[in-house]
């Protein structure tokens, strides 16, 4: 599970019982926590999605080289939402992990780096485990946008919602962890908590507590559907 920041990945540890303990390997420091049925390895990875897909990736190879390889790499933390979809403090699982600003501009507008004959700009998590997340939580579905830039206008929220119409929220890490997880054959999944509307910039509408009490609350519940998770439930 990678979030972006400690005080993020605090909220999630807040979610079980035992606080568990931190081991440093080479690049990247995990916090190791044991669950009803298995151990879930946590990382503040990073903001931005590449150092965030650097951590993941560190923590990915650190894993296949001990013969313990993981199956599943969750992108987790606080968010943006797209009002009135995703309004402050609701929570996000995304069903597309989108990097929204990876792309050349034109003078027709945006082309995403697909349209320039590189890469891709959207990761596709498990179906099944996105739905069994979303009812475990109850989170809303929907695109979560990556972006290296905080939307702080009326008019950019306008732009990403009219390109992406799905999108409920945008973040920071997303797409980086995905690509990581991709490199590395392993599924991938984001959920988030919705700190701030995405639109013009209004430092005092943050609610970064009550977002990161969201995190904990949906950590308890998706716990144990991140430990049934089989992905060959969805092959
Ligand atoms: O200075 C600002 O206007 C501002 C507005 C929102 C968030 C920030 C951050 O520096 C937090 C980035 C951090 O949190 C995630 N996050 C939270 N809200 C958003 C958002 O509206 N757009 C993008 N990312 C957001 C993000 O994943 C980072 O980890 C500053």
């Amino acid at each position: 599970m990678a979030t972006a920041v400690p005080a993020e990945r605090d909220a999630v540890v807040r979610a079980f019982p035992e606080p568990g303990r931190e081991l440093r390997l080479p690049g990247v420091t995990l916090h190791r926590l044991r669950g009803p049925s298995g151990t879930f390895d946590l990382l503040a990875a990073g903001v931005g999605p590449a150092l965030a897909a650097a951590s993941v990736s560190a923590a990915l190879t650190a894993a296949r080289y001990e013969d313990a390889p993981y199956s599943l790499v969750v992108s987790a933390g606080i968010a943006g939402g797209f009002l009135p979809e995703a309004p402050v403090a609701s929570l996000v699982v995304a069903d597309r992990i989108t990097a929204a600003d990876l792309g050349a501009e034109s003078a027709d507008g945006f082309l995403p780096v697909t349209e320039l004959g590189f890469g891709r700009v959207t990761h596709v998590p498990p179906p099944s485990l996105v739905r069994a997340a979303a009812d475990a939580t109850g989170a809303g579905v929907g695109t979560v946008l990556t972006v290296s830039t905080v939307t702080g206008t009326a008019s950019r929220a306008a732009a990403l919602h009219a390109r992406h119409p799905r999108a409920l929220a945008e973040a920071m890490e997303g797409f980086g962890v995905a690509e990581a997880a991709d490199a590395h054959g392993v599924a991938v999944m984001e959920i988030r908590a919705v700190s701030n509307p995405v639109g013009p910039r209004d430092r005092a509408a943050w609610r970064i507590g009550d977002a990161l009490t969201a995190l904990t609350t949906a950590f308890g519940k998706l716990a144990p559907v991140l430990e049934s998770w089989n992905r060959y439930d969805d092959q």
